[in-house]
């Protein structure tokens, strides 16, 4: 359920937005209980309405003459560059842009939310996937901070990396129209842009929420815009696509998972890969097989690869390379293939009934627990001593969501393979 009335800042910052190139048709910010803010439709909507459009000149990139007045060093990337932007606006009160940052989530809220700032004793029980992943974010940010930090010694450490986590959460992907002149930071030839390179802050339509089956947000040198992709009543949430992401990384990046992700998938790698000796890894690398093997709760299950591996480990290396080259289907052993599935699952699941147990004996930290009950019972407190080491309700719930889904997954596919 949402809050209609979301605040006074977020009021203040929708009259900000119309006056600075922002359109907003039929949509409002509303507060929702577990995902903060979000887009609620504030009347009936039909398909192929357009709800909001930014155009290109309201967007924030590292492009952007407010951006480029920083001077910011010519080495950094792209997504530290916006970042130390937006902690330089954060702590200049007459920023053109602090009313829109008066909107985010605060950095108590990601405490909370954001893996990247989770207690260690959390962040050890997240999925290995999400560890990975978690790992990377660390690295990027540090490599951000060490090139940026020494030309900006006003910074702190803390703001910066708040508003890294910021562009993380809240960036969208864009191409650049006048990509020659863009900034000598990016290349001047389309096919040598990167990723990571087209990074775009975009007031407004960073209110959204994500699912599987939301709006697709669509970019035109003109700007950005989400259009209705289905009629909604009024009051009814609106969502984007954010793109098609397992939990895992939905965790990590943005701190939270969905419920039911039909994008949602668990790799097999940390199961099949100590069970391979020298000579068959060097095989699977020839072959190109090496790796990246994936389970789903749905049929088939197991993807072509993790098809290929298990009869490589289980069958006369002939009948391995007639799969791979296609010149068998491979039906006439696949009883004895999904039996062998069947039995790395159920391993692997006992290994998932332990880490739940170990997350469900995650001690939630009593002044967390005072916190709570503070709230609960006077609705609201200002009292934020020290959340950064304790474990909360939050974190807890989060990693037992995720721990339960992986078991469902694994459990799906062992009934499913069992016929
Ligand atoms: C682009 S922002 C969306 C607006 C944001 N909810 C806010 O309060 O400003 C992305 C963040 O929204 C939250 N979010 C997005 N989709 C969500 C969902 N389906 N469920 C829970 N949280 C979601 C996550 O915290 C994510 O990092």
């Amino acid at each position: 359920m949402a809050a209609l009335d979301p605040g006074e800042e977020h009021a203040r910052f929708a009259s900000w937005a119309e006056e600075n190139g922002i359109e907003v048709n039929g949509v409002a910010p509303a507060r929702f209980v577990d995902r903060g803010m979000g887009i609620v439709a504030a009347q009936d909507l039909k398909k192929g309405d357009q709800l909001v459009n930014v155009r290109n000149t309201s967007l924030i990139t590292v492009a952007s003459p407010s951006v480029r007045a920083h001077k910011l060093p010519q080495n950094s990337s792209i997504h530290g560059r916006l970042a130390a932007f937006l902690a330089l606006e954060y702590s200049n009160q007459t920023s053109e842009h602090r009313i829109w940052q008066d909107v985010w989530p605060t950095q108590e809220e990601f405490q909370t939310i954001l893996p990247y700032c989770w207690p260690k004793k959390v962040q050890t029980l997240l999925p290995d996937t999400a560890k990975v992943l978690l790992s990377t974010q660390q690295s990027k940010l540090e490599k951000d901070w060490q090139q940026l930090s020494p030309s900006l010694p006003s910074l702190s450490k803390s703001l910066f990396t708040y508003a890294w986590l910021i562009v993380n959460t809240r960036t969208f992907y864009w191409e650049y129209p006048d990509l020659p002149n863009a900034h000598p930071r990016l290349p001047k030839k389309r096919n040598m842009l990167k990723p990571e390179d087209c990074y775009a802050m975009c007031p407004f339509m960073d209110y959204f929420n994500h699912t599987t089956h939301g709006c697709n947000p669509s970019a035109t040198a003109k700007g950005y815009s989400v259009t209705a992709d289905r009629d909604y009543s009024a009051g009814e949430e609106i969502y984007v696509r954010y793109g098609s992401h397992s939990n895992d990384f939905l965790l990590v990046e943005y701190g939270f998972v969905l419920p039911v992700n039909s994008a949602d998938s668990l790799p097999l790698d940390d199961i099949i890969l100590p069970l391979l000796s020298a000579q068959q890894c060097n095989v699977l690398r020839e072959d190109g097989f090496y790796g990246n093997y994936t389970l789903t709760a749905t049929a088939p299950y197991v993807c072509y690869r993790t098809q290929s591996v298990a009869r490589l480990l289980l069958l006369p290396l002939r009948r391995y390379a007639a799969f791979v080259a296609g010149s068998d289907d491979g039906v006439k052993e696949q009883g004895v293939v999904d039996a062998y599935v069947v039995k790395l699952l159920k391993e692997y699941s006992r290994q998932v009934m332990e880490t739940l147990g170990d997350v469900e004996g995650l001690v939630v930290s009593q002044s967390e627990e005072r916190r709570m009950k503070v709230r609960r019972e006077l609705r609201a407190t200002e009292d934020t001593e020290g959340t950064e080491e304790l474990v909360m309700y939050h974190q807890k719930d989060t990693l037992l969501l995720r721990w339960k889904q992986i078991r469902d997954i694994i459990n799906s596919a062992i009934r499913g393979l069992e016929g």
